[in-house]
């Protein structure tokens, strides 16, 4: 290859590092939703309430929030490079996992109580929290290196696809998590997921080489040039700018609406539409796995014919309404589970993939690291650290209907379980308010558009 040529330049190289840094994705996003088709096991095995539940899948946001790590993420991406910031990610992903595993799987906890909470439950969420930065670091790491390797190539349909690759862990974790913890413990997809995080780190690390090729094709460093290099008062510059802030809101609320959801999905299937605990993520997983084709062609269409801030309008529209069916007290028919659940594929695949390429739209490829850091920062404060509380607790407050001792089969034994007994009704009608204040913001996103022109609405190549 000629010294001079770019190794982005070459299509099945920059697939190839995309592919590799994606795998990342896969094992995290595994991970990230796998304790949802639990939260029937964790209350009937462990003894956990809605609130406890809340409580640790909400603890994915603590550092990131209180600690400020996703905003250290984001300037240690900018200054030290995604290489290096890739890697803390993973291990900080690794270490979090294990914790969680090593948490549900000891008998050591039992019983024994820390700062008032169940040491079991705190235990597993510290590790839920240390995972949480983890893959946010590493989400953001990983669009940067996108941005990196395919500017003035097919970007959306690139970031599209790694989300798609992420859904699959998802949907993985979800169709999966309950059998694994039948069939062995409710720690096994824990260990699992351990176990594909090393795999992970080792494809990362195959990139990190690739990566360090491309420097050197392009005759550089990552930031060769100190005109690019990030600057702590570049942080002002971000907050400023209207369009970045309405673009937050809408990921804010759009992500309120839908992750928390999954949380407690497989929950509502068994509660509302009486599916047996042990499937009760399949109808859930059909969400994630109709976003892995949907999410690259929308992608897709965005590079080729625009209208960026009218795909973000509808995906919007469509998780409202799938909310709002799933809503209606007497429709307690699986099918009406599974229209509602593709529905809601149909808008998780609109918004993210015109939302994350519109970024840098916005915003300067030098500050993108930092700005996809706030975005996500306010992302998880909300939508992955508040919401899903708030959803535990309501369910805890107002929604309890009863609890019965029943007999299960658990790793080839016959054990008492208890189970408990929800109304979903009310925590259904939050997140129809969430998907209606979306539609709000993505009517603002696009009308600022028009007034500011930044080019949501046009193809790829034909942005300023
Ligand atoms: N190119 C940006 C990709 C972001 C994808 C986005 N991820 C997030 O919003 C993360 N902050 C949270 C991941 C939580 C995993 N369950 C997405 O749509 O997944």
């Amino acid at each position: 290859m000629s010294q001079t040529t770019s190794l982005r330049e070459q299509k099945t190289v920059r697939w190839t590092a995309m592919a590799l840094v994606s795998m990342g994705m896969l094992c995290g996003y595994y991970v990230a939703d796998v304790a949802s088709p639990l939260k029937p096991l964790l209350e009937g095995q462990l003894g956990w309430t809605s609130t406890e539940y809340g409580f640790y899948t909400g603890a994915y946001g603590w550092f990131n929030v209180f600690l400020g790590m996703l905003v250290v993420g984001g300037i240690v991406l900018d200054r030290l490079g995604a290489r290096l910031t890739g890697f803390l990610a993973i291990a900080f992903m690794f270490l979090g996992t294990a914790a969680q595993w090593w948490a549900l799987a000891t008998t050591s906890l039992a019983g024994s109580q820390w700062l008032g909470v169940k040491a079991q439950v705190l235990m597993a969420a510290l590790g839920y929290a240390l995972f949480g930065v983890g893959i946010e670091w590493f989400g953001i790491t990983a669009t940067k290196i996108i941005v990196r390797w395919f500017k003035g190539h097919e970007m959306a349909l690139a970031m599209g696809l790694q989300v798609a690759v992420g859904r699959l862990g998802t949907a993985v974790a979800l169709g999966s998590g309950a059998a694994i913890a039948v069939a062995l413990s409710v720690a096994g997809p824990f260990m699992v997921g351990t176990l594909a995080l090393a795999f992970g780190l080792v494809a990362f690390l195959f990139f990190a080489s690739l990566d360090r090729r491309l420097d050197a094709s392009e005759r550089g460093s990552e930031s060769a040039n100190p005109e690019d290099q990030f600057r702590l008062s570049d942080i002002g510059g971000i907050l400023s700018d209207r369009g970045f802030w309405l673009l937050t809101g809408l990921c804010a609320l759009f992500y309120s609406a839908v992750f928390p959801f999954l949380k407690y999905a497989p929950d509502l299937m068994v509660q509302k539409f009486g599916i047996e605990e042990r499937l009760s993520g399949i109808i859930p997983s059909l969400l994630p796995f109709g976003t892995i084709l949907l999410t690259p062609f929308f992608g897709n269409l965005y590079d080729r014919k625009g209208k960026g801030a009218t795909i973000m309008l509808l995906g919007a529209l469509f998780i409202t309404g799938s909310h709002l069916l799933l809503a209606v007290p007497f429709l307690k028919f699986w099918p009406v589970a599974v229209v509602a659940v593709l529905l809601l594929g149909v808008g998780f695949s609109l918004v993210p993939s015109a939302m994350w390429p519109s970024v840098p739209k916005i915003v300067e490829e030098r500050r993108l690291g930092t700005a996809y850091a706030l975005i996500f920062f306010i992302q998880n404060l909300v939508a992955l650290m508040g919401v899903p509380y708030l959803i535990g607790w309501v369910l805890d407050r107002f929604c309890l209907r009863g609890k019965e001792t029943v007999t299960q089969e658990i790793a080839g034994k016959l054990e008492e379980i208890v189970r408990v007994h929800y109304d979903y009704t009310l925590p259904m009608l939050l997140f129809v308010l969430f998907g209606l204040l979306a539609v709000g913001f993505a009517l603002a996103m696009k009308a600022e558009d028009r007034r500011r022109g930044y080019g949501l609405e046009l193809p790829a190549g034909n942005v300023k």
